[in-house]
């Protein structure tokens, strides 16, 4: 039996920022067919908070340094600031959504990094996602809308990257979907050249990516970024396509990555 297509769309910090492309997006996300998950990062607006707070960032490969100020923050942004707005311009446009973070329902438990020569604080790499809660909402409609912390199997809230996260729920879900993944972000696709926007590479197989990698072409959030659509395409995931804020339009300029 064909199985139902279930679209797990992320969107980046950088387009969250701005009212009105936020908005566009939104509606956008909302009129896409069948059922849907949003999940959001806020990276820039937290690192944003951290310094009027007087707080350092620390990235390290395209992952924040979490110490525990560095938790209360992107908590307060993620989990709050964040995630309540999208839901409630869902709401303003008819779409029932329901806003999350991992502890809710069980959603996203993860286990602490753990990098030999990196002590990243309190991050979480995922370990189980709770698809059977989240089909719940599903199945009655709702929209649920993930931001980028997971929950320990000891109630510890962890920071994780919000890439991870969708990649993570779409394969999960492939067993039972046909899942379709969609990285929303700043750029209309994965540069050749990151200095020349106009460069978007249409079809990105392994070959050229580790080519790119081994030049240097990709860096910073990038590279977790194209580190999880492979990812997802060796577990099962149908498609994964990364672009603009326009990305869920018909026509829009993408990148689509294949094996
Ligand atoms: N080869 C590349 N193609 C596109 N963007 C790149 C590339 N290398 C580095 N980048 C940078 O990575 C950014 C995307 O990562 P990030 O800011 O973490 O995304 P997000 O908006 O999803 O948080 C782009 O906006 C760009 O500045
Ligand atoms: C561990 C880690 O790095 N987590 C990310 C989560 C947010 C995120 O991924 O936001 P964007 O998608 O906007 O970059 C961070 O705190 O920046």
């Amino acid at each position: 039996m064909k199985k139902q297509i279930l679209k797990i769309v992320k969107i980046g910090g950088k387009l969250i920022e701005n009212e009105e492309s936020l908005s566009a997006f939104l509606h956008d996300f909302s009129q896409l067919e069948g059922p849907k998950i949003l999940v959001h990062g806020g990276g820039k607006m937290a690192t944003e908070l951290s310094d009027r707070l007087g707080f350092k960032t620390n990235m390290v490969d395209g992952r924040r340094i979490t110490d525990a100020d560095a938790m209360d923050v992107i908590t307060m942004v993620y989990a709050g600031l964040i995630n309540k707005k999208i839901v409630a311009k869902l709401q303003g446009i008819k779409s029932n959504a329901v806003g999350l973070c991992g502890a809710d329902g069980k959603s996203i438990i993860s286990k602490k990094r753990v990098i030999k020569e990196i002590d990243f604080g309190f991050v979480g790499d995922v370990e189980v996602i709770n698809t059977k809660f989240i089909s719940s909402l599903l199945e009655n409609d709702i929209i649920p809308v993930f931001s980028a912390i997971s929950c320990s199997n000891e109630g510890e809230l962890f920071n994780t990257n919000a890439d991870s996260v969708a990649a993570e729920i779409a394969i999960a879900f492939s067993e039972n979907y046909q899942t379709e993944l969609f990285f929303c972000f700043e750029k209309n696709g994965v540069l050749k050249d990151p200095l020349d926007d106009a460069s978007v590479i249409d079809l990105l197989d392994t070959r050229t990516y580790q080519n790119l990698l081994n030049k240097k072409i990709i860096s910073e959030g990038m590279l977790p970024k194209l580190h999880n659509c492979f990812h997802a395409l060796e577990h099962a995931v149908s498609e994964v396509y990364l672009g603009g804020p326009n990305l869920l339009q018909k026509g829009a300029q993408h990148t689509k990555i294949i094996k």
